[in-house]
């Protein structure tokens, strides 16, 4: 089976993408209101016309017979199983990503019985509680959120950067993918923008890349 980098991916979407339900929320900070009508896992049968490696129509052709493509879906989420770790520090921004994340998961028709919530005192502490649920067996992914803003010091940067490498860290060693939902911003205000305000809610985005994930994972990757 022949596999994709994302960029390869990416660059295929755009010709395979027949409604706009494909691409992340724009307007709304919780998503499209209505689940979107596409998932990905095929394969081509037919050589195309032309499989040259030189762009062509401003667009390089990245699909040759026989390859398949992976991708997760949105829509069957039945049976997917997700935790999501929140720190409370700068809780009144991460008790409004933690909301963005559990609507997502609602509109998607993740079960309630299917999430777990943790709560941690910071940021810096979330990438050990996800790398234990992760190896717990018992999630398909997991949404780590937290908000990371600026103070007078340079321990912000030690905060930021050690949770970005400890998430990463977490899913590379549970196998479990562990997704960033951890602000880090300059002052409150960009903060609030961004866990609901005028930039979206990045709580929301992450449980919709945790189900993509989850999916790609569970349905279309080898065990
Ligand atoms: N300043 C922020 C922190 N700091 C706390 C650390 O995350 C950690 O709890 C402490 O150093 C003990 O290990 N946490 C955030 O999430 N956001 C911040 O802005
Ligand atoms: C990111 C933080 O830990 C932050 O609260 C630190 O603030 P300060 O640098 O003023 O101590």
């Amino acid at each position: 089976m022949a596999s994709f980098a994302a960029t390869e991916l990416g660059l295929l979407l755009p010709s395979l993408s027949p409604t706009p339900g494909n691409s992340r929320p724009t307007s709304s900070p919780l998503g499209p209101s209505n689940k979107p009508s596409v998932s990905f896992s095929f394969s081509l049968r037919a050589p195309p016309a032309a499989t040259r490696l030189t762009p062509r129509n401003g667009r390089v052709p990245v699909a040759a017979a026989g390859t398949k493509h992976l991708m997760g879906s949105l829509t069957k989420t039945d049976g997917l199983k997700f935790a999501v770790v929140v720190a409370r520090f700068n809780e009144v921004v991460t008790n409004l990503l933690l909301e963005g994340a559990l609507e997502t998961f609602r509109r998607y028709s993740v079960d309630n019985d299917d999430i777990t919530v943790v709560k941690v005192p910071g940021s810096f502490e979330v990438p050990v509680v996800a790398q234990k649920l992760g190896k717990s067996g018992n999630f398909h992914a997991i949404v780590c959120i937290g908000a990371v803003i600026r103070g007078d010091t340079t321990h912000y940067d030690a905060v930021a950067n050690s949770a970005a490498s400890g998430v990463l860290n977490a899913g590379l060693s549970s196998g479990v993918p562990c997704i960033f939902g951890v602000l880090t911003c300059d002052d409150m205000d960009q903060a609030l923008n961004r866990a609901g305000g005028k930039a979206g809610n990045k709580g929301a985005e992450a449980a919709l890349t945790a189900i993509e994930m989850a999916s790609l994972f569970k349905h279309h990757l080898p065990k």
